[in-house]
């Protein structure tokens, strides 16, 4: 599992560690991860190490120290360092100190003219931000944001301190200009924005350094995600006692006379999704059986079909006159659900919390923004407190779909998909994952890890289908993907 902590957490843990460590050890630690890493990048870049420039970005707190003290690292090597402190009076002292010590420079941005600061960033080959870390507060002030700009405008990679200055560590969101990273290098646990977007959308490549707080944190982490590896061991396996019925059966109710392809796009998701059968129930029967002509189909609603371990609801169900009766029968029946799409439309969370089976709900933006009473934009810019909000108000595991896939149960780790892709924006994809993660229930998963299997395996097919895929090419991509894990 890849986890991230809450600031309030990570400082616990760094408090406890600072009580058994001498003064300083645990910057000391931080510092010498982050200079290895520029390092690594300035060499990449051109070669050798001797000669580079770096620009460090240094804010009034003990981010500012750790770029401080990095720089110093990297001088002593050779590279030319500048550090533009954005408060010198509050510069950390220690690291200031440091970097004179080895020869680097510190100027005031309050006295730096922007040709000079321009020219300066013209001849860096990095740039090193220290601006703001867990300390953040709020969108980047004045001063902070308008140095961001002028970095991002120099087009100079930048390696972010901890965090991407700008973002909110615990939610993700972001509020005003950011810097955007090529590489963040966290020290001692992942915050939830390194993980979530919008936020993580400006981290770049993410990597972890041990510090040594893992023993102190928590065992239960605030967001979590799953690696291929675990998805790869809760894939269901059929065994030499197993048929198509102990395989699980999935009901699919989804697709109307108008949008017939909507049931033949979450058939085609659950045939991929570990079951030993898939009864279709619904008026698009002869679309799905010309395109899957294993799924047994009938007309009637979910009440009248045969016997399910799981049932799936909602895709394509627009203009079916019957839509309010097929979702009330999916909702009455006594195994597990999922409801995507109209099914979600104007779902009552009483119907949901009275429900004896589990409940798996996979909006969109606009569907949870619609369910939530909101805008959608909100629910955009506050994905983790919204997947969370709905899944406490309906009592059920919520999958919230968009750039960055998360997993609600009513309580516990919100998980992450790290798989996803922007190329899933695609007609019909949330159709796939829909039957895909349907199947992962009916063959027995719980309905937190029927979502996370399910949109990790999707957003691998779609990688694999890409680019440009469709929703059937990522269906089609599927068994390929189950057999590199299966391997
Ligand atoms: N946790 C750990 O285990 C370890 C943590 N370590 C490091 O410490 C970092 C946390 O340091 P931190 O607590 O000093 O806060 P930090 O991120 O430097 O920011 C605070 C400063 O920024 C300012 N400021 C705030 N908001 C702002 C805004 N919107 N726009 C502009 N400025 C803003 C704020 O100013 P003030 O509000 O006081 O005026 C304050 O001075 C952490 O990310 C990691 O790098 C490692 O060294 C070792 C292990
Ligand atoms: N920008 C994006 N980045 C990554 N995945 C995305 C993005 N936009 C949409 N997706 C994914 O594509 C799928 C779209 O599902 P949905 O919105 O239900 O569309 P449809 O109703 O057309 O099937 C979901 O799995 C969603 O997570
Ligand atoms: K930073």
């Amino acid at each position: 599992m890849r986890t991230a902590y809450r600031v309030e957490t990570v400082r616990a843990a760094e408090r406890a560690l600072l009580d058994r460590l001498p003064e300083g050890a645990l910057m000391d630690r931080a510092a010498a991860a982050l200079a290895a890493a520029c390092a690594g990048a300035l060499r990449a870049r051109r070669g050798r190490l001797a000669g580079a420039r770096l620009v460090a970005l240094v804010g009034s707190g003990d981010n500012g120290g750790d770029a401080l003290l990095a720089a110093a690292r990297l001088a002593r090597r050779g590279v030319g360092v500048t550090a533009v402190l954005l408060a010198p009076d509050r510069a950390h002292p220690r690291g200031l100190a440091a970097l004179r010590a080895a020869g680097g420079r510190a100027w005031a941005l309050a006295d730096t003219a922007p040709g000079a600061l321009d020219a300066l960033l013209g001849r860096a080959g990095l740039v090193l931000d220290g601006i703001t870390g867990i300390g953040g507060r709020g969108g980047l002030r004045p001063a902070a944001a308008e140095l961001a700009e002028r970095v991002e405008a120099a087009g100079v990679p930048v390696v972010a301190v901890d965090l991407p200055s700008g973002v909110d560590a615990d939610s993700g969101r972001v509020e005003g200009p950011v810097l955007p990273a090529a590489l963040t290098v966290a020290f001692g646990a992942l915050k939830p924005g390194l993980l979530v977007d919008p936020a993580r959308g400006h981290a770049g490549e993410v990597r972890l350094v041990d510090i040594g707080l893992g023993p102190l944190l928590p065992a239960e982490p605030d967001v979590a995600a799953f690696t291929t590896a675990e998805v790869a061991a809760l894939l269901p396996r059929p065994t030499g006692e197993s048929d198509k019925y102990r395989r699980g059966v999935l009901g699919v109710a989804a697709g109307s006379p108008r949008y017939p392809g909507a049931a033949v796009l979450t058939v085609g998701g659950a045939l991929r999704g570990g079951v030993g059968a898939v009864r279709y129930a619904g008026p698009a029967g002869d679309a799905v059986i010309a395109r899957h002509p294993e799924t047994l189909v009938s007309r009637g609603t979910p009440a009248e079909a045969g016997r399910v371990q799981a049932w799936a609801a909602g895709p394509g169900l627009g203009d079916d006159p019957r839509r309010e009766r097929i979702v009330a029968e999916a909702l009455a029946a006594d195994v597990p659900l999922l409801l995507d799409a109209d099914a979600l439309a104007g779902l009552d969370p009483a119907r949901v919390r009275a429900r004896s089976a589990p409940t798996l709900l996979t909006p969109h933006a606009g569907e949870a923004a619609a369910l939530l009473g909101t805008e959608r934009e909100r629910v955009e810019a506050r994905r983790l407190a919204s997947v969370r909000e709905l899944a406490e108000r309906f009592g059920a595991t919520v999958l919230l779909k968009g750039s960055t896939t998360l997993i609600a149960d009513p309580s516990g780790p919100v998980l992450v998909n790290e798989t996803g892709t922007p190329w899933l924006a695609t007609a019909g994809s949330g159709d796939v994952l829909t039957g895909l993660a349907g199947g992962l229930l009916a063959a027995g998963l719980a309905p937190r890890e029927a979502a996370a299997v399910g949109a990790h395996l999707h957003g691998l097919a779609a990688r694999e289908a890409a680019p440009p895929p469709s929703a059937t090419t990522v269906t089609e991509a599927l068994p390929r993907v189950w057999r590199r894990l299966l391997a």
